[in-house]
């Protein structure tokens, strides 16, 4: 089976590759946003047309969620058209997406874990080019998955983790995490190895899903879960505070249910503090 992958050498793009490993039978095609750009419709048709691929998992996108807010065109460029550009090629080319999106998709308002028919209503610029870029493939593809996820992490590329552990390193460390946000941490070789898995599986129950790891907690919740994992807790002073100053507004509540990705596509979850601790013992 033939797999192109986008945005290849982001985060999730890094994932993929290390968790190829475990599906040999897959023949992965990976494009870095120099290769493929997604916001050039013409060249993706071009590449569509020559790979002849079976499916396409689309890693790339804008994600930096406060330099959106001043950069709201290329936010939709990227997350909203590229998103297009990439649904129509696969219409016409016949190839399965998997497209990843995200639970900024939500106001925050909810009390309890998001479903996937719960009411959409993005509170920053990042979310609502998200949105929109669900809605694009949903009006031009019937094959897709759509997967919403959160507050991804791994050992590549730019996240909260990453940061961190950066962090930590240097001397008399002051941090003021945020306990205002609730969501769930997830480790995006879980999310990785998911996509593969449906991939490798046929899997046809096309749609929308929530996967995140199971759970919830706040930044600093996993923010002192890292520090504990890494033997770093005495290093830093860690404070529970509201007072970080962001320019982009996040939803309270992002909690995903994953009760449809258990149900409809039989993909095992593990919680994130499990995820959290099996990365951070094997790095
Ligand atoms: N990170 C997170 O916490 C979360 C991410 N998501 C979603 O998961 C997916 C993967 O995110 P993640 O891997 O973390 O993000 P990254 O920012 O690490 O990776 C995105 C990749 O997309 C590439 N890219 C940007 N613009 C284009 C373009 N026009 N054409 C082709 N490639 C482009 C970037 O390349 P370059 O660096 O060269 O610009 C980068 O390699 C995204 O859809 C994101 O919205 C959802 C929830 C949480
Ligand atoms: C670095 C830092 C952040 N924070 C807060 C700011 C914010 O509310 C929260 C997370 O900050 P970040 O900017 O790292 O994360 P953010 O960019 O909001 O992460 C999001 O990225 C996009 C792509 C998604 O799709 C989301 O699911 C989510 O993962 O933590 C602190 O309170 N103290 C700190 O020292």
């Amino acid at each position: 089976m033939k797999v192109l992958v986008t945005g290849a050498n982001g985060q999730l793009g890094q994932c993929i590759k290390k968790q190829a490993s475990n599906f040999s039978e897959l023949e992965l095609h990976y494009f870095s946003s120099v290769n493929l750009n997604i916001t050039d419709a013409e060249k993706v048709t071009e590449a569509f047309k020559e790979g002849n691929y079976d499916w396409c998992i689309n890693c790339a996108a804008y994600t930096n969620v406060e330099k959106a807010e001043s950069e709201e065109k290329k936010s939709f460029s990227v997350n909203a058209e590229g998103a297009k550009n990439i649904a129509k090629a696969c219409a016409e080319f016949g190839v399965k997406l998997i497209h990843i999106s995200t639970d900024y998709v939500f106001d925050g308002e909810k009390n309890s874990a998001y479903v996937e028919e719960d009411q959409v209503n993005p509170i920053n610029v990042y979310g609502a080019s998200k949105l929109k870029g669900e809605e694009y493939i949903q009006q031009n593809l019937a094959e897709y998955f759509i997967l919403r996820t959160s507050w991804l992490y791994s050992e590549f590329g730019h996240n909260f983790f990453n940061t961190m552990l950066r962090k930590a390193n240097e001397e008399n460390c002051v941090l003021k995490i945020t306990t205002e946000q609730k969501g769930t941490p997830t480790n995006a070789n879980d999310l990785a190895f998911a996509a593969l898995q449906i991939v490798s599986e046929q899997k046809t129950a096309y749609g929308v899903y929530h996967f995140s790891n199971e759970g919830e907690a706040t930044w600093y919740d996993f923010a002192k879960a890292i520090f504990t994992n890494a033997n770093k807790l005495n290093d830093v002073e860690l404070i529970a505070s509201n007072e970080y100053k962001t320019i982009a507004k996040r939803p309270n509540n992002s909690v995903l249910s994953k009760e449809r990705v258990k149900h409809k596509l039989q993909l095992d979850i593990p919680s994130w503090e499990e995820s959290l601790a099996n990365l951070q013992n094997n790095l």
